[in-house]
């Protein structure tokens, strides 16, 4: 099953509520939130008060990527301010099996992020924990960039590693996914699929999001 999960990273962040109506009702699965601290990455953008604001307009999990150094401090409150899924870079984080016990013992979904360099490895002592594994196809920070093609065998990778052990964790990846993109994706394993530039910068979302999940269902049949 495909799933898609529009990045409010590219909406327009004067009408960020319409926004995230506008692609629920385009059938978006997710809300895909980018917080950046302008420290793990160089960048910086929302912090728990825009989960909190977005929490009534969508029933829609609210699918929280954490792009901050140390994320264990901030865990508490964008799990109180709303938020369904919580995840965490490998890279930005000295104790990971701690900080995914924190996150489920708010009772909200836990994922662990890698960035395109970081192998799949990482994720050995923590995946049974785990309801999703993100894997960036670009350095994070920006939305708009080039997807990474060298990440596709890590889905492979993963997607064995989980079928391996019985489990259903998610496999999403985040970073210049397209209708032209998300077939490779798809093929190695990839259930859900974050895409910000190619469905906001469209002036009809809704044709941008069916064709991007069409290309995707497309690649599996
Ligand atoms: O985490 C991110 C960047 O760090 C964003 O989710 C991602 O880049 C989405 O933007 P686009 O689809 O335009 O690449
Ligand atoms: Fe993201």
């Amino acid at each position: 099953m495909i799933k898609i999960a529009p990045s409010i990273l590219s909406a327009d962040f004067a009408r960020l509520a319409e926004e995230v109506r506008e692609v629920e009702k385009a059938g978006a699965d997710y809300i895909h939130i980018d917080v950046m601290d302008g420290q793990f990455v160089p960048n910086i953008t929302m912090g728990p008060n825009i989960v909190k604001a977005l929490r009534p307009v969508t029933t829609l999990p609210l699918d929280v990527h954490l792009m901050i150094a140390d994320p264990d401090r901030f865990i508490g409150d964008f799990a109180e301010a709303g938020a369904d899924i919580i995840t965490v870079h490998a890279e930005a984080c000295t104790h990971l099996h701690r900080t995914v016990q924190l996150i489920r013992s708010y009772g909200v979904k836990a994922g662990v992020v890698l960035n395109p360099h970081t192998p799949h490895e990482v994720l050995e002592y923590v995946i049974d924990d785990l309801d999703m594994v993100l894997l960036m196809t670009v350095n994070p920070g920006f939305g708009g960039q080039s997807f990474i093609r060298e990440v596709v065998p890590k889905i492979s990778k993963v997607c064995a590693m989980i079928r391996a052990r019985g489990l259903s964790t998610e496999i999403e990846v985040d970073g210049g996914i397209t209708a032209d993109t998300i077939a490779e994706c798809a093929k190695a394993g990839a259930n859900v699929f974050v895409a910000g530039s190619a469905i906001y910068n469209k002036e009809d979302r809704a044709a941008a999001l069916a064709a991007i999940r069409e290309a995707g269902v497309s690649a599996l049949q």
